[in-house]
């Protein structure tokens, strides 16, 4: 349980502060100070502190706006910040550097310009999270724009308001409030926020309001990632383990309540094989919840009335039938999980986003009904899911996009915190997490450098134009290619010298693999070794 804390009450930033607070990021960026390694190693190591200091509050909050059990909360919130922060930390004089560009990026004949990649800080960043993992969603954006070097301002999701006011106290008492910033609020603050100008808008949350975002954003032209949602869909064939499926998927809906973006909607199976599935999920519910899911103290509750009628209204609405769960309590938020047996691509339980700890379970004849199906429902969802053969995993990869894939497995592509991630198409624009969370607000900005010494070499460029000497440049720097007309890769001289050359290996390591077995039995034939 949490230990008791007092938590204000939520109180929305004053709109006519919102233009002060984003100009006081714009000037902290202006002045440097934020691009130096030294303030962003601060930082991100007073935010490891602060997510340890501030521990009892975060639990206690997150307990209070989404009943999040402690076990959850440490795993998939506080700890996960805390890893972000020593992951950054560890890497970020090494992100950060010039990095040098050679081969293959600069032919050699460019060599002498130094050509090199600066990674540059975007500037000042706008953070919009969404409310299931109000802590982690926030805060692992911020360790990027930090890391990069940006200033920020993050406006948490007032779904969670306990969440949303501890995080506001604790970036306010601890980080350096001149770059970093927290405004609260809904709409109208968000649209406050929305007027100013940014440098990158980072936002979480619902396909909805991410098309409200990019829109406003594109009349500034200003840079948008965008982490949406998806109507996901899980792949289950004879070939899987039913019951090691069925206590997996069983999982992702649990987690956080099945308020999980990755989490599966729908499942997608052989015909033969829903029944015995139905019996392992009932068998895997009850390992999980012996004394039923509400007396549960691991269970989370839907976030509010809204979306606890939301889901109501999907499963009144379809015209499956309930093989797991099904029960409800309203006054206390609890949905049970719940899985309904759909017979129509048309039910709402597979047209709605869940977001929730209810799915639907659609039976198939085959897999290449099973995969027209999923590209019908949703074509770029956030994730999916293979249970299978390797080859049914291959040709599902094959024939289905999707932001990332777990085989044999709920969520777990997206459970590591230094992996990439992100969505495709409309389930979200961009990734971010470990390296990618550094390059998310970074820009990198290509320089090269010609010295005078050159000029001679490099006069070629100048009026008035000698077309012999642009077919010297050419016959240096163009290449040939090793293909003809129609595509067919040709097998010149150059080709069967490299094949000679590398004793028939197609690469510098085969050939240089087959030089070593040759040497090594030369060696051991002369020396007589074996005799
Ligand atoms: N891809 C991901 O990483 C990811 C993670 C979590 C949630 N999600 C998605 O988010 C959705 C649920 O989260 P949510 O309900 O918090 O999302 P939401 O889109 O309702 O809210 C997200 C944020 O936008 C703000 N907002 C809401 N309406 C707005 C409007 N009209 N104009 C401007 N700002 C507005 C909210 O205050 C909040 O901070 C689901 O669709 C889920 O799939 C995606
Ligand atoms: C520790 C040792 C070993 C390793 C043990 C392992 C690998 C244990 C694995 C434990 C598991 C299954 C952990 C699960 C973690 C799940 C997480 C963190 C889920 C996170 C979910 C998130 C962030 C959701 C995000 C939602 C989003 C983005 C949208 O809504 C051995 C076995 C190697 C031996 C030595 C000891």
């Amino acid at each position: 349980m949490a230990a008791k804390v007092s938590i204000p009450e939520f109180q929305a930033t004053a709109l006519d502060d919102i233009p002060g607070i984003a100009s006081a990021a714009r000037g902290a960026f202006r002045v440097h100070k934020t691009k130096k390694l030294e303030w962003r190693q601060l930082q991100l190591r007073k935010l490891y502190w602060a997510m340890e200091d501030y521990q009892p509050q975060l639990l206690a909050a997150l307990m209070q706006d989404l009943h999040k059990s402690d076990f959850e909360s440490i795993l998939m919130e506080l700890d996960w910040v805390k890893k972000d922060c020593l992951f950054m930390l560890d890497h970020l004089e090494k992100f950060a550097k010039d990095e040098k560009l050679g081969s293959p990026h600069v032919p050699a004949t460019y060599s002498f310009m130094k050509f090199r990649v600066r990674k540059e800080p975007l500037g000042a960043v706008l953070i919009i999270g969404p409310y299931n993992f109000p802590v982690q969603l926030l805060l692992a954006p911020l360790i990027g724009a930090i890391g990069a070097g940006c200033t920020a301002v993050l406006k948490p999701s007032e779904l969670t308001p306990a969440c949303a006011m501890v995080i506001k106290e604790m970036v306010e008492k601890t980080l350096d409030t001149s770059a970093i910033a927290v405004v609260n609020g809904a709409i109208p603050e968000t649209n406050a926020l929305m007027n100013e100008k940014w440098d990158k808008i980072f936002f979480t949350g619902s396909a909805a309001v991410g098309t409200i975002i990019a829109k406003k954003a594109a009349e500034t032209l200003t840079p948008v990632v965008l982490e949406l949602g998806g109507k996901n869909p899980a792949f289950i064939s004879k070939n899987a383990n039913l019951a090691l499926a069925a206590k997996r998927l069983l999982w992702g809906k649990t987690v956080n309540a099945g308020q999980v973006c990755l989490s599966q909607n729908y499942v997608l199976i052989d015909k033969d094989l829903v029944e015995t599935f139905i019996t392992f999920l009932n068998q895997a519910y009850k390992e999980m919840f012996p004394k039923g899911a509400q007396a549960s103290p691991d269970l989370g509750r839907i976030v509010n009335q809204r979306h606890f009628q939301r889901l109501k209204k999907m499963l009144d609405d379809t015209r499956g039938r309930i093989v797991m769960g099904g029960g409800m309590d309203e006054a206390d938020k609890f949905i049970e999980p719940t899985a309904v047996l759909v017979d129509s691509v048309n039910d709402p339980m597979m047209q709605e986003e869940s977001f929730g700890p209810i799915f639907s379970i659609y039976p198939v004849n085959s897999l290449d009904e099973a995969i027209n199906v999923a590209n019908t429902v949703h074509r770029t969802p956030l994730s999916l899911f293979s249970f299978g053969s390797k080859a049914e995993h291959q040709r599902i990869l094959n024939e289905m996009t999707s932001g990332g894939a777990t085989l044999n497995d709920a969520f777990f592509h997206a459970s590591v915190n230094t992996v990439p991630f992100g969505g495709v198409g409309d389930s979200g624009w961009g990734a971010y997490r470990g390296k990618a969370s550094f390059d998310c607000f970074t820009h990198f900005r290509t320089i090269s450098e010609t010295s005078s010494w050159s000029e001679k070499l490099i006069a070629v460029r100048y009026m008035p134009f000698d077309m012999s000497k642009l077919k010297m440049l050419a016959r240096f720097t163009n290449g040939k290619p090793n293909f003809d007309r129609n595509g067919k890769v040709v097998k010149g001289f150059g080709y069967w010298a490299a094949m000679l050359c590398g004793l028939g290996g197609k690469s510098a390591k085969g050939a240089f693999v087959r030089w070593m077995v040759v040497l090594v039995a030369h060696y051991l034939y002369t020396n007589g070794v074996g005799n």
